[in-house]
């Protein structure tokens, strides 16, 4: 039997509360028409106020996951979220190695938007040499890229050498996300393998229903790169796609809000 539709894998954590990790995940693909399989790492007690308990699953149980979905299905892109440490960052990047799956998008997953640890320090080492090895398209917000890139980020200058360096440790492409920056406008950061760049604007949106934003970006990416569009376009379109959701949140929770993933139709033009 052939395989007709998009399918992707989502390795990451799972999310009680349902607006980012692996549950984000899902109902992007979903939203962006490509299936996606999960290999849930771990388990977090969460909401929207902050992370209350995390639970990394034991080796045999992220491993057989794999298996189980190796055997089945033809995956054509992958993306990572939270690894919480580093164990679980090689365990995976052991089963990427082998399995030699195409096109990994590696959202390097560190603190929550509640301020919660999702990863120790010395799993941010694996990740630097395990993983961005491996990794078609690293997605790093503004924090998250001063540590790989071991640097200060302030300037739009300071972006841009953050991104070289971060392309040195081995990932082919990089968005340093800014929602994390200040001033009117929200400003992305994309450097291409081939050593182009350009920046993806939007006005900043005010609001604080931002959970799983992340996710939804770097989930995106990997929907359109399983349908065979290439970097630059599957970046585009999958920015597009977050600044329609991020205009119209659901009303729900105490704390940073989820989005409304399935805010849009395959008819809007993104
Ligand atoms: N207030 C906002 N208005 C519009 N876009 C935003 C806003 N906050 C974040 N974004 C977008 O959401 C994506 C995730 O950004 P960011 O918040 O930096 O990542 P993370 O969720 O990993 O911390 C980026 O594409 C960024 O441009
Ligand atoms: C399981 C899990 N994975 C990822 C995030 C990051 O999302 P955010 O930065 O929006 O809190 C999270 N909070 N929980």
């Amino acid at each position: 039997m052939i395989q007709q539709y998009p399918t992707a894998l989502t390795i990451a954590g799972s999310d009680s509360g349902g607006g980012a990790g692996l549950q984000a995940d899902l109902k992007t693909m979903q939203a962006c028409q490509t299936f996606s399989t999960n290999v849930i790492v771990g388990i977090t007690a969460q909401n929207t106020l902050g992370v209350q308990g995390q639970y990394p699953l034991p080796k045999q149980v992220v491993t057989r996951q794999f298996a189980s979905i190796l055997a089945d299905f033809h995956i054509q892109a992958v993306k990572t979220g939270a690894l919480f440490d580093a164990e679980h960052v090689q365990m995976v990047a052991d089963e990427l190695q082998w399995s030699r799956l195409p096109n990994l998008t590696v959202d390097p997953v560190m603190i929550a938007k509640g301020g919660a640890h999702l990863l120790t320090p010395a799993g941010i080492r694996k990740i630097k040499s395990q993983l961005l090895p491996q990794a078609t398209i690293v997605t790093p917000n503004l924090p998250e890229a001063e540590l790989l890139a071991e640097q200060q980020i302030i300037s739009e200058a300071d972006r841009l050498s953050a991104a070289k360096k971060i392309q040195q440790l081995g990932a082919k492409n990089v968005i340093i996300k800014g929602g994390h920056g200040s001033g009117p406008l929200v400003k992305d950061y994309v450097r291409l393998a081939n050593g182009d760049d350009f920046w993806l604007t939007a006005p900043r949106v005010k609001t604080k229903r931002t959970h799983g934003t992340g996710d939804t970006l770097s989930a995106s990416i990997t929907a359109f790169l399983a349908q065979g569009l290439g970097i630059s376009t599957a970046i585009q379109r999958a920015h597009a796609y977050l600044e329609m959701i991020i205009e119209k949140p659901l009303v729900l929770g105490h704390g940073h809000g989820p989005l409304n993933h399935g805010g849009w139709s395959a008819h809007d033009e993104i």
